[in-house]
């Protein structure tokens, strides 16, 4: 494979390398990848995160292990358990589905291609939505957005972020309240990393500030990425969307889902249907990062840790995908349906 250089992925040199996004934003460590075993661990426990950004990491690693050499049943063996890594994001499942297909009818040694294809396909949805999602937003607004879905989740400039990050490089003066999102902190440790690194004006909020800024007419558009979109257009993402959603709907707000096609599946009728990962209870007792880890309740305390949650296609101004903005009406006449 040749060079592929992402801000939190790279293969370089013969080297596949994961920015450790547990030790953002207070150090840069880069984390050799060269085992399934490394790459499940790194995706379960969000080291590498983000719905495309894991779907590259995955198919990046069988383009290693075919050049170094192991056999066909051995690459179908590290797809199968590449793709069960995490259950939502469609993206990993996509990848790798890609990735087989490419086996199937090209062989072992076209995978290290068909993986920078899928590496360079990501930065050009990357690129489209945010072209797209800029033109909607208007000079001095204020976007509030959640988790993070920037160039930590992806290899480009991200989805919503992406959009963020065009609209504030077309000179249109805008403003980002970040959700900090419990429990593992996207927004807090990782969005305003990004903010900060492409100077554009932020301001972190507790996600239960949220509703108080939108009653306040504080906030234009809420923008979020997704983890898997359902043809009738409900989609997952980061837990705390729903709400977010609802409030925006109550208060007549704007809220757009930012995605690249290959978030949609076309073989989930609806969002009921998406599985919902659901993670450690340690995650919500206290938090971990690069400053450490502390627990507030305690140890024994039960918990319900759902790392999603689903967002019904009503609450939904509009999606932006690569290809278009799709509204309502569209959706409703199975733009996302397969055929
Ligand atoms: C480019 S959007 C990615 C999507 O993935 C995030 O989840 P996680 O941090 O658990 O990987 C979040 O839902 C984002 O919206």
């Amino acid at each position: 494979m040749q060079d592929l250089i992402a801000t939190s992925l790279k293969y370089q040199q013969g080297t596949l390398s994961v920015l450790d996004q547990h030790q953002l934003p207070d150090k840069e460590v880069w984390l050799a990848c060269h085992s399934v075993k490394s790459m499940v661990d790194m995706i379960k426990k969000l080291q590498i995160r983000g719905a495309p950004l894991i779907g590259i990491g995955a198919s990046l690693l069988l383009g290693y292990l075919a050049e170094q050499g192991v056999d066909e049943n051995g690459l179908r063996e590290a797809a199968a358990t590449l793709r069960a890594a995490r259950p939502t994001a469609v993206n990993l499942m996509n990848n790798m589905d890609s990735m087989l297909s490419v086996l199937n009818t090209q062989g072992v040694g076209a995978l290290p291609k068909e993986a920078e294809r899928l590496f360079h396909e990501d930065i050009a949805l990357c690129d489209a939505m945010a072209s797209r999602g800029a033109q909607l937003i208007k000079p001095n607004s204020h976007i509030l957005t959640h988790c993070n879905t920037g160039s930590l989740a992806t290899a480009g400039v991200g989805t919503a972020i992406g959009v963020i990050r065009a609209a504030h490089d077309q000179g249109k003066n805008i403003h980002v309240y970040v959700d900090e999102t419990r429990p593992l902190l996207q927004g807090g440790r990782l969005t305003t990393w990004e903010m900060g690194k492409f100077n554009i004006p932020h301001t972190l909020i507790c996600d239960n500030m949220a509703a108080l800024l939108m009653r306040d007419g504080k906030v234009d558009y809420v923008l979020v990425g997704a983890d898997r979109i359902a043809a009738n257009g409900d989609f997952a993402n980061k837990v705390g969307t729903y709400a977010l959603a609802v409030i925006a709907h109550y208060h007549k707000i704007p809220f757009y889902v930012v995605a690249p096609y290959t978030t949609v599946d076309p073989e989930c009728p609806e969002g009921s249907m998406i599985p919902i990962e659901e993670r450690d209870a340690a995650e919500v007792r206290g938090v971990s990062g690069s400053f450490g880890a502390v627990r507030w309740s305690p140890e024994d305390t039960p918990v319900f840790n759902p790392a999603f949650d689903v967002t019904p296609a009503f609450l939904v101004t509009g999606w932006i995908l690569d290809n278009a903005v799709y509204s309502q009406d569209e959706i409703h006449k199975g733009v996302l349906k397969r055929g």
